[in-house]
């Protein structure tokens, strides 16, 4: 078993695509695993301490419908002791008051279930008027956005995962 869980979601493939920079980045599948939440069940989640969560934003404010479906089950899923990071791809532009909500949307529920959440990132660099994913003025994890920063994914992928390496205590 790897130490880390990553379980994504993905309509268009652009958070597959970023999970799997992330495991790379990580050092790979020996230390990353990754779980299409398409296929997952609570039980998935248990054998990790340290989890990471992808999910985009559809349908204005709204979970990708893998995690959609998962989000009421999750209550079966003790996440007390475990470090839990999110990431997650959206279009500022397009859709300004409802960047990243599906962040914000997941974090609210893992955190009262008990998950620390780690690996929060800046809002500098980005251009929207409203989103759940901010608390405490920050992202509470890594915002991509493939429409309009696509040239920006690679190097907030590695700046993300080289502070989440020391969080993790993987060297
Ligand atoms: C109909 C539609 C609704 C969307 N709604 C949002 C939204 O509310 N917030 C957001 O940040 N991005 C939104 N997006 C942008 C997607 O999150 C973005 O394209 C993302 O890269 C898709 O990731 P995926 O390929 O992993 O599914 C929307 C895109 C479409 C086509």
């Amino acid at each position: 078993m790897t130490v880390i869980g990553l379980f994504f979601g993905t309509q268009t493939g652009n958070t597959a695509a970023a999970a799997e920079q992330i495991q790379q980045e990580f050092g790979g599948e020996s230390v990353v695993t990754l779980i299409d939440v398409a296929e997952a069940e609570p039980a998935d989640f248990k054998p990790y301490d340290c989890l990471m969560i992808g999910c985009p934003t559809w349908n204005i404010g709204e979970m990708q419908s893998d995690w959609e479906g998962l989000y009421d089950e999750l209550e079966a899923v003790n996440f007390a002791g475990k470090k839990v990071a999110y990431f997650g791809s959206g279009d500022q532009v397009g859709y300004a008051d409802n960047f990243q909500d599906a962040l914000g949307i997941l974090e609210e529920r893992i955190s009262a279930l008990g998950g620390q959440t780690v690996g929060q990132w800046p809002t500098d660099g980005y251009d929207f008027n409203a989103s759940k994913a901010v608390k405490n003025g920050k992202f509470v994890g890594l915002a991509l956005d493939e429409e309009n920063q696509p040239e920006l994914t690679e190097s907030r992928i590695k700046a993300w995962v080289s502070q989440l390496k020391l969080v993790f205590g993987i060297h």
